[in-house]
């Protein structure tokens, strides 16, 4: 998918919400358990009662690696399905994969064709021949982890290099990759007063921002700092909506949350 399209999409659905699709066996209702395929069955429920809301899905792939091939069979259905019947919508998977440059290249090709995600979340740290593999694919999207939400951010991502911090820097030197029109970055709600400075090295880059929600980043805080003329912003909450509720009605639930959501979006567009 272009950015265009994607800006389209924002446009069309006021809503620049992005719902993270991380499965997990234990929170999901019981009922879905006797299902041949409960984890596609509780992401086409959620999908279907939310795609009107949301822009974005974000599977994190290590909610399906954890039940090793069936998980995978789960992670492809659920790509097949939003593909098929949800064209429009731009799909993430959040995998934070980066290596030498030629397994990076069969990283890319894993998610961008054989899967056929529109994007896919890459760690930085092992620089510029890492990065490059994936930013070859045309009309694929690279989100390179920029400033994290955790708490562990601050052991690397503050540090200085040459009076910079690093993750501007990873930020500054990614502009010069070939093909760095098709980056993307991931930055932490949690660390929203951090967007302004980082909108003046990016100011018309998409940002990927998770930790709104069940990590307590607010919505408002990185918009105020965060938007920019295309909107600019997938905002990912994951617990927060697909785990509104464990009874029959969860889809219902997991709705009004992203309608909650979307409705505080849509007066920035
Ligand atoms: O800095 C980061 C990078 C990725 N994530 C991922 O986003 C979701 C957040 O889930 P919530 O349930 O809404 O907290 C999850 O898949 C993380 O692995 C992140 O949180 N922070």
């Amino acid at each position: 998918m272009t950015t265009k399209e994607l800006v389209k999409q924002i446009r069309k659905k006021r809503s620049f919400l992005c719902i993270g699709l991380d499965v997990d066996i234990e929170k999901i209702p019981e009922y879905l358990l006797k299902e041949e395929d409960p984890i596609f069955q509780f992401n086409k429920e959620i999908i279907d009662s939310t795609h009107d809301l949301a822009v974005a899905y974000k599977p994190n792939i290590a909610f399906y690696e954890a039940y090793g091939v069936k998980g995978w069979e789960s992670l492809k259905k659920t790509i097949d399905y939003l593909n098929n019947n949800y064209p429009e919508i731009f799909t993430i998977a959040d995998a934070k994969r980066g290596d030498i440059g030629n397994t990076s290249y069969m990283y890319a090709k894993a998610f961008f064709e054989d899967m056929n995600f529109d994007s896919l979340t890459v760690a930085p740290y092992m620089g510029r021949d890492s990065v490059e593999p994936f930013l070859s694919f045309k009309n694929k999207h690279t989100i390179l982890l920029a400033l994290t939400s955790n708490d562990g951010a601050y052991d690397f991502q503050f540090q200085k290099v040459e009076l910079n911090t690093l993750y501007n820097k990873v930020i500054e030197v990614s502009k010069t990759y070939k093909n760095a029109e098709n980056l993307m970055y991931v930055v932490g709600a949690t660390k929203a007063e951090y967007i302004k400075e980082i909108r003046q090295i990016i100011p018309d880059s998409f940002l990927l921002v998770p930790g709104v929600g069940a990590q307590g980043g607010s919505l408002e805080q990185v918009c105020k700092y965060g938007l920019n003329s295309n909107i600019g912003l997938l905002i990912n909450s994951s617990r927060g909506i697909i785990y509104a509720s464990k009874t029959q009605g969860f889809a219902k639930e997991a709705r009004e949350k992203a309608q909650q959501l979307q409705q505080e979006m849509k007066q920035y567009i």
